[in-house]
């Protein structure tokens, strides 16, 4: 694959205007990370992880060093992305089946549309593993891309995990070295689009977009977008919706962290729903980075302090069947099961993904 410099003129990104519904928002915490870098600054944010990480693992990021222009860029291209024929974009499609979700999803048409009803491409880790051709458009605006997604892993995936293992007391490096960008292992940045639907299609799929579910890797970062949807389940099961403002990335937890975390960093349940009146008749572009443990790491809490202090312990026979999981099992494992039910191979989503294993929750 060579990536070319020649910079085609891309169609500036336009963000619709946020709602002007009153809608209930979560209350999240903002994690300013750039205090890391400043005297008091790790304790003062590790004392404000603490104060919350236990009960809801969504929480915002700020001073993360990416400017909004940048993020606009990313949208610029994810829009002439989509904009492509579709029997271009079919040519890099991923093999779910197998649990492989780098490159393209179409969204399902007939009846298994209400199943799925968004587009995606997924632009994986930019190693010598992961070479794999993409769309002129794509190798265009190539180092772009790359810069963007280095700028996530190396600036704000990093220096949080350092945060999350100073706050689980165990070695501040743990963490990161089980998360090298060069080893083998599935990190990937996502474009995503969402399609409207009628008021009376929405209403017979009980409004969601996207169901209740929790994300198989380690962290999720979501870019700002302002079409509302994104809400995030309670401790009490409620739902409120998550506010995105230019600026702040939305971080979500995931499987894998909750794993590594003996339970403590939880892997929060979240689901799209119908957009409020305002928004609900325009397509919903989204930029998502998946950072995920490498491959071959074991899915077993690690010893901490802290936890141990807790008493929070994994019950016996979950901790069993983690200790033979892999990060790389657990993602396709949960992908193949999803494809089996977008394609309609199942009638009801699986909740069993891998050796005993349930994944959390689906509505
Ligand atoms: O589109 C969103 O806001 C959330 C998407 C999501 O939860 C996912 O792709 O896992
Ligand atoms: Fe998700």
């Amino acid at each position: 694959m060579t990536a070319t410099t020649t910079t085609t003129t891309l169609r500036s990104y336009i963000a619709p205007p946020q709602t002007k519904e009153k809608l209930d928002w979560a209350e999240l915490e903002a994690l300013d990370i750039s205090l890391l870098d400043q005297p008091g600054g790790k304790q003062a944010l590790a004392n404000q992880v603490l104060s919350f990480i236990n009960k809801n693992g969504f929480f915002y990021v700020t001073g993360h060093g990416l400017t909004n222009h940048q993020v606009d860029r990313q949208y610029s291209i994810a829009q002439a992305f989509f904009d492509l024929p579709l029997e271009e974009k079919l040519q890099y499609s991923c093999d779910t089946a197998v649990g492989d979700f780098r490159g393209y999803k179409p969204r399902s048409t007939g009846e298994l549309a209400a199943r799925d009803n968004d587009e995606r491409y997924n632009i994986p880790k930019f190693t010598l593993e992961h070479e794999r051709p993409h769309p002129e458009l794509i190798l265009q605006h190539y180092e772009e891309i790359k810069d963007f997604s280095l700028h996530i892993h190396n600036k704000i995936l990093l220096p949080l995990l350092r945060l999350f293992a100073y706050v689980l007391e165990i070695d501040e490096e743990y963490l990161v070295q089980i998360h090298r960008y060069e080893a083998k292992g599935l990190e990937y940045l996502r474009y995503m689009q969402y399609y409207p639907r009628t008021v009376e299609e929405d209403a017979k799929l009980g409004n969601l977009w996207a169901k209740g579910h929790t994300d198989y890797n380690t962290l999720t970062f979501l870019f700002h977008q302002p079409v509302a949807g994104l809400q995030v389940q309670q401790p009490d099961n409620t739902w409120k919706y998550v506010k995105s403002e230019p600026g702040p990335i939305i971080v979500n937890i995931a499987d894998a962290l909750e794993y590594l975390s003996g339970g403590f960093l939880k892997s929060t349940v979240h689901r799209v729903t119908r957009p409020p009146p305002d928004q609900a008749d325009k397509p919903r572009l989204g930029l998502i980075y998946f950072a995920r443990p490498e491959a071959e790491v074991k899915m077993k809490p690690v010893q901490s302090p802290l936890l141990e202090r807790l008493g929070l312990q994994v019950p016996a026979a979950q901790l069993k069947a983690l200790e033979e999981v892999t990060a790389e099992d657990w993602a396709r494992a949960r992908i193949a099961k999803d494809h089996r039910f977008r394609t309609g191979i199942v009638k009801k989503q699986e909740t069993e993904i891998l050796a005993g294993v349930h994944q959390k929750y689906y509505d």
